[in-house]
């Protein structure tokens, strides 16, 4: 990635670690080649309908247990690769020293068309009854990722620039905190990843 000055691993807030370049190049080829297959798949990406009727402007798809807004139900179309469960593990041992036993058994895999505009508003992910963190790998387009609190949708908040191959996780005290994506940089993807828009792979634990 061409930025100016290194970009430096950062606690973000309590127990959100952004871990920027952790996946090697050839890591994240082969993980976008893993997301473009998951798409010819038996479920394709495609735009979520909010319960209230909006259409998320990101095409998601779901690997292992299937979330729906806003619950996860008991069935799994796509199984969650034992080896993307296993690079979770690692991603958590890598922000916070140790895995404690890390055991995703989903993952949404989001993609932001950039020239689209696509973002995701602020939220939290509480549908998990589990504590575990989540783990947010990036590839393609840098976004700006805003990291906030607890309580509230608004601020306080942290805006951190992810680009491809970083690593983001939220656990501990920042397991519920709201986050979101209000903005993708289009073309800021490194032109040998050969992808166009912004993909990410978010694992969790949903303790069900
Ligand atoms: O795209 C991202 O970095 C965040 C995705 C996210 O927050 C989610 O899928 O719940
Ligand atoms: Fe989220």
């Amino acid at each position: 990635m061409d930025t100016l000055f290194p970009r430096e691993r950062a606690v973000v807030a309590p127990g959100a670690v952004h871990v920027p370049g952790w996946l090697p190049a050839a890591r994240q080829r082969e993980l976008v080649a893993a997301c473009r297959e998951w798409g010819r798949g038996p479920v394709p990406y495609r735009h979520i309908v909010l319960p209230g009727g909006g259409v998320m402007s990101v095409q998601s798809l779901g690997l292992g247990r299937r979330w729906v807004p806003y619950r996860y139900v008991d069935d799994v179309a796509v199984e969650l690769p034992d080896w993307l469960a296993a690079l979770g593990r690692e991603a958590v041992a890598e922000a916070y020293g140790e895995d404690g036993g890390y055991a995703p058994d989903t993952a949404f895999v989001n993609y932001y068309d950039a020239g689209a505009g696509a973002k995701m508003g602020m939220h939290q992910d509480k549908d998990e009854r589990s504590g575990a963190p989540v783990v947010s790998l990036s590839l393609g387009d840098r976004c700006v990722f805003r990291f906030g609190n607890t309580e509230t949708r608004g601020k306080p908040y942290t805006d951190v620039e992810l680009a491809s191959g970083d690593l983001f996780v939220f656990g501990l005290a920042s397991r519920f905190a709201y986050h979101g994506v209000p903005k993708v940089m289009p073309h800021t993807a490194p032109p040998s990843l050969g992808l166009s828009g912004r993909l990410n792979i978010t694992l969790r634990e949903t303790g069900l």
